[in-house]
């Protein structure tokens, strides 16, 4: 589902990433690892398409995204670490007008569904954003990937800031989203959330993809033995 080949980026003359090879399949939950400054954020840009590689390419689906934006960005969905959304509006306006910024006309029904199925508590659907945790506000960002009817959800530090409970309901939601076929990609400093949700890991260093790898039965602490092994 997601291939980046030979994908390189320079900033000036600053090397971010050296020609990196991955290939994620569909219904995987795939985490990027590595230090501040490794190269994660820049890898998800270029998927994202918000970048031009330097060289190599980035494929969705088969699609090469810098050939044919409009259809990559139709199969996919970003969520930022921080979900910015309007705050005088409520979890359902924010929702119904992002759905309809990219061009969809779904019932208050459907989107009603949806924020519930992201794991945001009905009494909270219409309660000003202002009032929303940074878990609520997450729960509206999957919500809005959703009613994309997005095939791949790439997310920056979706764990960052969150209560133990808050990652518990976002892991369980990522796991539901792909047991139904959806595919995550996501940069994370949270090695335990990413033997936990994740189903493969890749770990990054100074633009270099050192490990990647299925992530099967690994336990936190051997994971984070790997990652300090390999940065
Ligand atoms: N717009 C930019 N201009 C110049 N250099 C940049 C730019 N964006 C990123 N970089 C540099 O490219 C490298 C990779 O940055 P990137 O943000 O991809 O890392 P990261 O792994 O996501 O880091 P973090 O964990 O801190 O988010 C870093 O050295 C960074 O300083």
């Amino acid at each position: 589902m997601l291939e980046a080949i030979n994908l390189s980026k320079k900033y000036g003359e600053h090397q971010a990433l050296k020609s990196l090879n991955l290939n994620v399949p569909a219904g995987e939950t795939y985490c990027l690892l590595g230090q501040n400054g490794a190269g994660k954020t820049t890898t998800i840009n270029l998927f994202l398409g918000l970048l031009k590689p330097s060289g190599g390419k980035t494929l969705i689906n088969g699609v090469e995204v810098n050939m044919d934006k409009n259809t990559t960005n139709s199969m996919i969905a970003y969520i930022p670490e921080v979900v910015q959304l309007y705050g005088n509006l409520n979890g359902l306006e924010n929702l119904e007008f992002f759905s309809r910024l990219s061009g969809h006309n779904h019932s208050k029904k459907w989107l009603v569904s949806l924020l519930s199925k992201a794991g945001l508590k009905e009494k909270h659907h219409t309660k000003k954003l202002s009032s929303y945790s940074k878990g609520m506000r997450q729960k509206v960002g999957v919500a809005i990937a959703l009613s994309k009817n997005a095939q791949v959800i790439f997310m920056d530090e979706p764990t960052s800031g969150l209560d133990p409970q808050a990652t518990a309901e976002f892991t369980a939601i990522c796991k539901e989203l792909v047991s139904e076929g959806k595919t995550i990609f996501m940069a994370t400093h949270d090695i335990f959330n990413a033997v936990n949700v994740g189903s493969r890991i890749g770990i990054m260093k100074e633009g270099e993809l050192i490990h990647s790898g299925k992530t099967l039965d690994l336990t936190a602490i051997e994971l984070q033995d790997l990652y300090l092994k390999t940065i």
